[in-house]
Parts: C-alpha cells; sequence; structure tokens
C-alpha cells in the first residue's frame, strides 16, 4: 500500500476499545469519509442503538445490523475517497457479517482490530453506560465473557491489530495509520507461520509475536551490533514494558564469534532476537543452526536496507524456528516502496500471501 492509494478501513473490536473515536480520528487524518454503523443502525430504526437491541432482542437487532454493515461497505467501493468505517462491538459474533469482513479484506480493505484491556475498556465504555447495553451491572464481568466469547473472532476478522493500552486517541490514530502502511508478507515455507514485515514501529510486534510462539516464555536474549544500538533500545524498551527479561549481547561487529558470548546466555533463553546488519543475521542463523535449533528466533535486519541481500537459501532450511523478520524502516515513501519491491524481487510471495499483522 502506498501513503497516497484510497484506503478503505473498517474498525472491530470490544465495547469501548475507542473503534468510534479512533476511526474518526483517522478519517480526519486521511481526509477520508467516515461512518459508524452504530449511527446509522440508529438512523435506520428510528431510535437510539441501545434501545433497538433492547427491543428488538440480540438474534433480530444482529440481522439489522447485519443488513446496516452489508450496505455501508457495499457503498465503500463506490467512491475513490478514502473510507473509514466504526463497527459495533458485537458485529462479529454474526457469521454473515465476519464472511462480509472476509471478503472485504481479499478485496484490499483493511480491517483493523483496536486490541485493549478489560480496565481501559470498562473506563471508557462506561463513560456513556446507556448505549451499551451488553453491559449491566457486573460491567466488568460482562466484558470479559463478551471478551472471550468474541476474542478469536476478532483475531480472525483482523487484518492490522493495534493496542490501544496507553496511547491518546491522537497516539493510537498515528500507530494505526503507521501499521496501515506496512508491508507484510507471510513465509510459507517454514514450519507454522512466519512473517516478514516492512516498516515504521515494526517492533511493536515483538510482544505479540514472542508471546503467541510461547505464551510462558519471558527471557529473551537480545544480540545486537553497536551499530545498531540504536534499534536494538527500541526493542528492549518494548519487550520490557510488556515484562519480558532481556538479556543483552552487544557485539562490536557482527565478525565477532556469536558462540563464545552467546551460548551461555542462549541456553537460559526463551526467544533469541539478532539486531543488525545482513552479516549478524547471517551469523544469527548459522548460531541457531548449528548451536541452538530448538531456539525461537527473530531476525531484525538493521539498516532495513540489508534485507533483499540476506541468504534466502538458508532462510528456507527446515531445522530452526524463524518466528519472523522485522525490518524497521522510515517511510511510507518511495524508499520504502523500491526496497519493498527488491525484498518481493529476492523472494517472490508464495501460496498463502494474504497480509498477516502482530501488533
Ligand atoms: N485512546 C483513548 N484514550 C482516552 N479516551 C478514549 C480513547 N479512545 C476512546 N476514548 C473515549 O472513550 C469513550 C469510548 O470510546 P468509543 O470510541 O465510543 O469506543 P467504542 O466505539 O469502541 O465502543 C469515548 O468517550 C472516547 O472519546
Ligand atoms: O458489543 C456489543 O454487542 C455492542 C456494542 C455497541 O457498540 P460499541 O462497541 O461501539 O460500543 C453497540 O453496537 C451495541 O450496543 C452492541
Ligand atoms: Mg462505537
Amino acid at each position: 500500500m502506498t501513503a497516497n492509494k484510497t484506503k478503505r478501513i473498517v474498525f472491530i473490536g470490544m465495547p469501548g476499545a475507542g473503534k468510534s473515536r479512533i476511526g474518526w480520528e483517522v478519517s480526519k487524518y486521511l481526509q477520508a469519509f467516515f461512518a459508524d454503523s452504530d449511527k446509522e443502525i440508529a438512523k435506520h430504526e428510528g431510535t437510539t442503538t441501545a434501545r433497538a437491541f433492547t427491543v428488538l432482542g440480540e438474534p433480530a437487532f444482529r440481522r439489522m445490523e447485519h443488513e446496516v454493515i452489508a450496505g455501508l461497505i457495499g457503498r465503500m467501493w463506490d467512491s475513490p475517497q478514502s473510507q473509514v468505517l466504526s463497527l459495533g462491538g458485537g458485529s462479529v459474533t454474526n457469521e454473515d457479517s465476519r464472511r462480509l469482513l472476509q471478503d472485504f479484506a481479499r478485496c484490499g480493505g483493511q480491517v483493523v482490530y483496536l486490541d485493549t484491556d478489560v480496565d481501559d475498556a470498562i473506563e471508557q465504555a462506561t463513560r456513556r453506560q446507556e448505549t451499551r447495553p451488553v453491559l449491566g451491572e457486573d460491567s466488568r464481568g460482562d466484558w470479559l465473557r463478551l471478551y472471550r466469547e468474541r476474542k478469536d473472532q476478532f483475531l480472525q476478522a483482523a487484518t492490522v491489530i493495534v493496542s490501544v493500552r496507553g496511547k491518546t486517541p491522537q497516539g493510537t490514530a498515528l500507530t494505526v495509520l503507521d501499521a496501515l502502511e506496512e508491508k507484510t508478507a507471510v513465509l510459507p515455507f517454514l514450519k507454522g507461520r512466519s512473517y516478514l514485515v516492512m516498516g515504521r514501529r515494526v517492533f511493536m510486534h515483538l510482544p505479540q509475536t514472542l508471546s503467541s510462539a510461547d505464551p510462558h516464555g519471558r527471557k529473551v536474549l537480545l544480540v545486537h551490533t553497536l551499530a545498531a544500538q540504536a534499534d536494538s533500545d527500541k526493542a528492549r524498551g518494548i519487550l520490557r514494558r510488556k515484562g519480558y527479561e532481556v538479556i543483552e549481547a552487544s557485539l562490536l561487529s557482527s565478525q565477532q564469534g556469536l558462540a563464545s558470548s552467546c551460548l551461555d546466555p542462549a541456553r537460559e533463553a526463551d526467544f533469541c532476537l539478532f539486531v543488525g546488519d545482513q552479516d549478524l543475521c547471517q551469523a544469527g542463523m548459522a548460531f541457531i543452526r548449528q548451536r541452538m535449533p530448538g531456539l525461537p528466533f527473530l531476525l531484525c535486519p538493521s539498516p532495513a536496507s540489508c534485507l533483499p541481500d540476506l541468504d534466502w537459501g538458508q532462510l528456507f532450511q527446515d531445522k530452526f524456528r524463524l518466528l519472523g523478520i522485522l525490518a524497521e524502516s522510515d517511510g511510507p515513501d518511495k524508499a520504502q516502496d523500491d526496497l519493498w519491491g527488491r525484498v518481493l524481487a529476492a523472494f517472490p510471495p508464495q501460496a498463502d500471501t494474504q497480509a498477516c499483522c502482530l501488533s
């Protein structure tokens, strides 16, 4: 996706996550048309969404909500102007609406899941309790029950996942815009699914990538070259904020033997992260293959421009657990587009190329 291309974006997530507010913020940045399905439902029914929900009952409300959403999504393709649509939190529970989102994503639309936690969401959702009939007296208990029921549906529908925790509405909107500009490919040749992601702030994918590989893993060995100190600092900061214990191995250069400084800490670690140039990534892969083949690891090529020069042949080897390649690069701009063109030339996407998101 290039910076100025027409965008079609749908927001999903739990009640109180900020879909309506962030959708509107994002539409302002993009000078896009904005719609909120709850507002359209209120117009359609001539009453508030909450009242429509209570009067119709949930099953009939979901069918009517689906009809409204189908109309809104259909219209998103009619205009050359960018479009943003925020949905109600329960819309993904309807199978037809889920299918609609799947088709929307297949046609190039972006489905942004705003991931939040119960405390923030309840605080935000209960600001105007009357608009959320699904949250009763035990709003916390209700929210958590709905979250358990819906979480997988959100994750499956999403093409982009953005955490809203600890961010202002504007901060979340900017993060969403960066995430939408990311370039993502699936590396389907490895066991499980590995992702190649390039863009600004790709390190925000780290916590989710690690926890989906091993939810209990806490210790990360971060190997970096001095030249990649700034990127390494960013990665470490994000991981520590999420409660990971980061053991650092700082190498003067990628030529320095990895085994001597990294073998002992690697034995203690649950994951390994290599942040550095092409040589460090190559040396990292060799180290993992020869010494620690079971250790899940990530490559973070820095600068990102070395990405096309990685030895893809080595990557194709099935002897280790590469979780992903995260390349932090400024942009969106032409340089990033060109770089991605070179990456795809070096590594033509195979089979399943649907964009996947990890943040
Ligand atoms: N990141 C945020 N920080 C602080 N307040 C927020 C944030 N996102 C949304 N809000 C506020 O929280 C309330 C609920 O947000 P809303 O967008 O209606 O949630 P949703 O549509 O997901 O249910 C609104 O008053 C909104 O302005
Ligand atoms: O979670 C739900 O089932 C609902 C969420 C509401 O929208 P928000 O998620 O915008 O609050 C609204 O559609 C309706 O009250 C039902
Ligand atoms: Mg809303």
